[in-house]
């Protein structure tokens, strides 16, 4: 492992901290995604908008430096799962009082925050693969010190038997590995713009994600009517083509109606933004 200089290991743990903060914000200005927060408002929410969100995603910055600083190349053992843990609990604490109580970005903490862990457990030199694999790796460990309550995340997982936040992390993100990355690449790569290439991962992760917040809302039925949308997008040739937007908007206003809104898809697609920056590209 190549050995940085103490001022540059400073300069990375604040780089991955604030590339974590920056991934969320680009993610709630990112512009029009069904029945979530963007600059046009706040879609399927009463309690959240584009300020609340920014808010939230800043007062996240000191969180993701500690969890930088105390994962810095060091290995994946239960001793760190649990600092992982107490520190993630503290920014969701953190994230509550600069929100005034709202849960913006619970999900998020627990995505971003074992991806910055996993990026300087790696000492900031990784694969997205590398990257997602030593993410897995901590989520899989015990915390003895974990909340045992029932979570509305774990209703959804339990009532619907489908897999949420967690084994999404403990299997190493194949949403972002397998459907959100390859399709940010490949739209930037066939003439979509960042806007566009953005929102084709969106989707890409939309079409078979089983998102709790939309389970709680609107059920199965509401998370399939997301998922077939989703999928009629990029089957329209995605967000770069007419047919693509419209199907997009379709897409939204069906989440409108059924008061739907994919906040597990938003806080992945952050996670696909920051895998983006901080790997080493091996595409
Ligand atoms: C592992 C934890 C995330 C806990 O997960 P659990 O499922 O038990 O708890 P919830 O917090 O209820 O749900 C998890 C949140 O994760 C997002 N999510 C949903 N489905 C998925 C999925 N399949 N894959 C990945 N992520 C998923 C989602 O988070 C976003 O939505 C929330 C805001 O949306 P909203 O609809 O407003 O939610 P509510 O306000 O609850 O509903 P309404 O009242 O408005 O209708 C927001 O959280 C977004 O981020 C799910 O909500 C983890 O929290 C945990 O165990 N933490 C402990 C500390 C720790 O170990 N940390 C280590 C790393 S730092
Ligand atoms: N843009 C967004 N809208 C609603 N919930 C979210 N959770 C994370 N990002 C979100």
């Amino acid at each position: 492992m190549k050995r940085l200089a103490p001022q540059s290991v400073e300069s990375h743990l604040h780089q991955l901290a604030q590339h974590a903060t920056d991934c969320l914000i680009e993610e709630v200005n990112l512009t029009p995604k069904p029945g979530l927060v963007d600059r046009r408002g706040s879609g399927a929410h009463q309690d959240l908008s584009l300020a609340l969100m920014e808010r939230s995603a800043r007062s996240l910055t000191p969180t993701f430096y500690a969890l930088a600083q105390q994962c810095w190349q060091r290995p994946a053992d239960i001793a760190l799962r649990e600092t992982v843990g107490r520190l993630g609990r503290e920014g969701e604490r953190q994230m509550m009082a600069a929100t005034d109580g709202v849960n913006t970005h619970r999900g998020a903490i627990w995505a971003l925050g074992l991806l910055v862990s996993a990026a300087a457990m790696r000492g900031g030199e990784a694969s997205s693969d590398q990257l997602c694999t030593r993410a897995a790796e901590l989520a899989c460990l015990p915390d003895r010190h974990a909340p045992k309550t029932f979570s509305k995340g774990l209703r959804a997982v339990h009532r619907f038997q489908v897999p949420g936040a967690r084994e999404e992390a403990q299997q190493g993100f194949p949403h972002i590995t397998q459907l959100a990355l390859p399709q940010l690449w490949r739209s930037r790569e066939s003439g979509a713009n960042e806007t566009e290439a953005r929102l084709d991962a969106l989707m890409a992760i939309l079409t078979s994600l089983s998102d709790t917040c939309v389970l709680n809302r609107s059920g199965m039925n509401g998370l399939l009517t997301l998922q077939r949308g989703a999928h009629a997008v990029l089957q329209a040739g995605g967000t770069a083509h007419i047919a693509g937007r419209q199907a997009l908007q379709q897409l939204d206003s069906a989440m409108l109606a059924l008061n739907a809104s994919p906040g597990g898809a938003a806080d992945l697609l952050a996670a696909t933004l920051f895998i983006d920056r901080v790997s080493i590209a091996t595409h």
